[in-house]
């Protein structure tokens, strides 16, 4: 540098200026900062110079400058702000929001996806306001107390490490772990980091409702790779598999399901719908082992990774089973009846109708039986509906063992069968019903009770009697109404000339319900006599009906036609007030005769009637004991315990009460000690057998035994010989009743016969006034 002008030396245009100024000028400014052309090293050296004037002896001034190189300074200097910028952009383009601070919480530095997380302000932003921004985030949190407590504790331990978790106002769920800033081991402050793990959250919570839903589907689901072998499979899987059977996975789904049907191959059908949708569904089977398939509806999802190749499988599986049981179950209730189990209507319909058309335009045929079992109304009422039901099953069965395969039983409803015979022509059918018949009067047993069951048959052949079902039923159930007017129990042939009958019946219920405005019904009075003294105690009310083109119309035939048509309350109360009128006739006449009358057991369950039967005898003012009613057992067991009320209602009011046809019901001798009954009638069948017929003996000395035992009175019915008198009044019978003495006469007859015996009497009286004693 030595004899070198201080103006080469300067490279800076300022430093040019600088040595340009006059000596006392540069001698009072000190600059420190410019830079040195160094001619050696070829380049611009930053130096820290001073210059300071020397003032010379002969006034002339030296300037002293010394100069530091400052190379190395300012090149730290332009490394660090370098690593500042460096670090600022690493702050700003960070993920998550980084917040440095010292220990006393003031705040350093943040970057600008902490501004963003915790929403910071830009007032916040533009002034220096540390206790501001911590407020500010301590406020953004949905639980500030917590996270207060936590920034306490760490500005208390500075060595602290933590990771927190703050739900924020805004809806961001974030992590904020904080570590320790160290200077040489000591710690300096603290650097915070908030991470938004709302999306991760959310993902981890969709993951655990998707796993959830997975393993409580009640659908069977499961994995398959690539190559479709099962790598995951839920529980319901394992139980629709059934328990003790190998879980799916590990196995080819394509050897644990098959096609529903045999012909097509699953794999087959699944890869080309896959192929044009991506899914395939259907029904398939489940195989399992030791044990029958399972039928499933399958619906199977392909799934593709992001370059389209088959990725995995999802299968879905749903239970078919149950399904099909239930349709099952549908289609038996549709065609089967509920009780028996036997085809019902429908069923036979399918079956008739397939032999019809098989058997158009050729000569085949077959035989429509209808049967009805015989007075079953009785087994019902005496011994309850449920008793009947289990009876109706033993028919059913004995029914279905009289035929075969190829025929079919049906029933219709109640006690009402219906037999198809394939191919079977009027021999066939005639065999069947006997057959039929005869088994059925084999005795049943059930509870210990042996009984049988009387049946009627009516028979229809196609073609000839009909061509539907319809008709072939219809003329069939005509022949078993027929049987039935004929004295039941036996079988029968469809005839035209029937269907007229069953007309006429249709007309003689429009007759009945005219007989009465019409004056063609009459009660008659069958006297009942004391056995001993042959005196007449009381009489038995019967209905006549005098139709003029009929004639005499027997009870026997309208009265159940009444009882079935339900116009037998109108009927009925019509012979009870004739009876009352007459029952005064006699007790105004000086004998207190009681006049009985039929009381059906559908009269007897109209509301309120025993207010009729009061407001009668008030009516006529006839003393209640006048009045008998006779019921049937089976009347007596028919909702037994409202029964009860209604006899005990009666027996308070006066009236007497007498059993009908005693020993022919299904009694529960029971209620002979419980309700008012004061009479019990001997039926005319056991009467018929006596003095001869051991059995029919035994049974009336039995019931008369009965009857005086409890103190009830007993009549015997249908008394035509003295034979029989004579026998009943051995046994110790108290009354009889019965042609011997009178059929049922009209009113005036039996006046002339009661007023016969008046006078055969009072002769007697007088006789044995004036026959000396001996
Ligand atoms: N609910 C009502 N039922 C009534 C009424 N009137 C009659 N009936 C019932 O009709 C059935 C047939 O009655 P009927 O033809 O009158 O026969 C009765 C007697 O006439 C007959 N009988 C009487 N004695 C003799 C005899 O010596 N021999 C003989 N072969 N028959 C005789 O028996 C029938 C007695 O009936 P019952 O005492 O009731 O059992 C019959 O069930 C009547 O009950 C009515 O108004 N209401």
């Amino acid at each position: 540098m030595q004899g070198q002008a201080v103006l080469e030396l300067a490279s800076a245009p300022q430093d040019r200026i600088f040595w340009q100024q006059a000596p006392e000028q540069i001698a009072n400014g000190v600059n420190s900062c410019t830079t040195l052309w160094n001619p050696q090293r070829g380049m611009a050296i930053p130096v820290e110079r001073w210059v300071q004037a020397l003032p010379e002896k002969d006034g002339a001034t030296l300037l002293l400058m010394s100069m530091l190189d400052r190379s190395e300074c300012e090149a730290s200097t332009r490394e660090l702000e370098a690593l500042l910028s460096e670090l600022r952009a690493t702050l700003d383009s960070a993920a998550d929001g980084i917040l440095s601070c010292d220990l006393q919480g003031n705040i350093r530095a943040f970057n600008h996806r902490l501004v963003q997380i915790w929403q910071l302000p830009d007032a916040l932003l533009t002034r220096r306001d540390d206790g501001a921004i911590q407020a500010h985030l301590q406020a953004q949190v949905q639980e500030p107390e917590r996270y207060r407590q936590c920034m306490a504790t760490l500005r208390r331990e500075p060595l602290l490490e933590s990771t927190e978790v703050f739900a924020l106002r805004n809806g961001l769920v974030v992590e904020q772990r904080s570590v320790p800033q160290l200077v040489r081991g000591r710690p300096t402050g603290r650097v915070f980091v908030f991470r938004d793990i709302s999306a991760q959250l959310q993902a981890q919570a969709g993951l655990q409702l998707a796993a959830q839903v997975f393993d409580s589907s009640l659908d069977a689901i499961f994995i398959a790779d690539a190559q479709r072998t099962v790598i995951r499979a839920n529980p319901a899987c394992d139980a629709l598999l059934g328990s003790g059977h190998a879980s799916m996975v590990g196995q080819a789904a394509t050897d644990v399901l098959s096609s529903a049907t045999p012909e097509n191959d699953l794999l087959d059908q699944v890869q080309a719908a896959w192929q044009a949708d991506g899914f395939w569904a259907g029904d398939a089977r489940l195989r399992r082992q030791g044990c029958a398939d399972a039928p499933v509806h399958l619906s199977w999802v392909l799934l593709r990774d992001e370059h389209g190749q088959e990725r995995q499988s999802i299968g879905f599986m749903r239970d078919l089973a149950p399904q099909h049981a239930a349709q099952r179950r549908i289609e038996e209730l549709a065609f089967t009846d509920a009780l028996t189990g036997l085809p019902n209507r429908l069923q036979l319909a399918q079956r008739v109708e397939s032999a019809i058309d098989n058997a158009r335009g050729s000569s085949t045929e077959f035989a429509v039986l209808f049967l009805d079992l015989d007075r079953f109304k009785i087994v019902n009422d005496s011994l309850g509906h449920p008793f009947g039901d289990r009876v109706l099953k033993l028919v059913a069965q004995r029914l279905q063992d009289c035929l075969r395969q190829s025929d079919m039983l049906c029933r219709l409803g109640g006690d009402e069968f219906v037999i198809y015979l394939h191919g079977a022509g009027r021999p066939v059918a005639e065999s069947v019903a006997r057959r039929v018949l005869d088994e059925m009067m084999n005795p049943f047993t059930l509870d210990g009770l042996g009984f049988s069951v009387q049946s009627s048959i009516g028979i229809a052949l196609y073609p000839h009697d009909g061509l539907t079902l319809d008709d072939l039923i219809k003329q069939a159930d005509t022949a078993m109404y027929r049987v039935k007017e004929r004295g039941r129990g036996s079988y029968d042939f469809y005839r035209p000339q029937m269907s007229v009958n069953l007309l006429s019946r249709i007309k003689m219920e429009h007759a009945m319900r005219l007989a009465l405005s019409l004056g063609q019904m009459q009660a008659h009075y069958q006297p009942q006599v004391d056995c001993a003294s042959g005196r007449i105690i009381g009489m038995e009310a019967l209905l006549r009906w005098n139709e003029p083109q009929l004639g005499a119309v027997s009870p026997a035939t309208f009265i159940p036609l009444a009882e079935d048509c339900g116009y037998i309350v109108t009927l009925g109360a019509w012979v009870m007030e004739q009876a009352v009128q007459e029952a005064v006739y006699w007790h105004s006449h000086g004998r207190p005769l009681t006049v009985s009358v039929n009381v059906s057991a559908l009269e007897l369950r109209q509301a309120g009637f025993v207010d009729r039967v009061a407001r009668l005898l008030a009516e006529y003012r006839l003393p209640p004991q006048g009045l008998e009613l006779e019921l049937t057992e089976s009347v007596l067991l028919q909702d037994a315990q409202d029964m009860a009320q209604l006899l005990t209602a009666l027996g308070r009011l006066g009236v007497r009460l007498s059993i009908d046809d005693f020993g022919t019901g299904y009694s529960s001798l029971a209620y002979l000690k419980k309700l008012p009954i004061h009479r019990l009638k001997i039926d005319k069948s056991f009467v018929d057998g006596l003095p001869d017929q051991e059995h029919d003996a035994a049974i009336v000395q039995a019931i008369i035994s009965m009857g005086r035992a409890l103190r009830i009175q007993v009549v015997a019915e249908g008394v035509e010989t003295q034979l029989q008198r004579q026998a009943l009044q051995d046994m110790g019978c108290d009354f009889y009743q019965g042609y011997l003495c009178a059929p049922a006469l009209p009113a005036p007859g039996l006046r002339v016969l009661l007023e016969e015996q008046n006078r055969d009497e009072e002769k007697e009286v007088s006789a044995s006034a004036t026959r000396p004693s001996s």
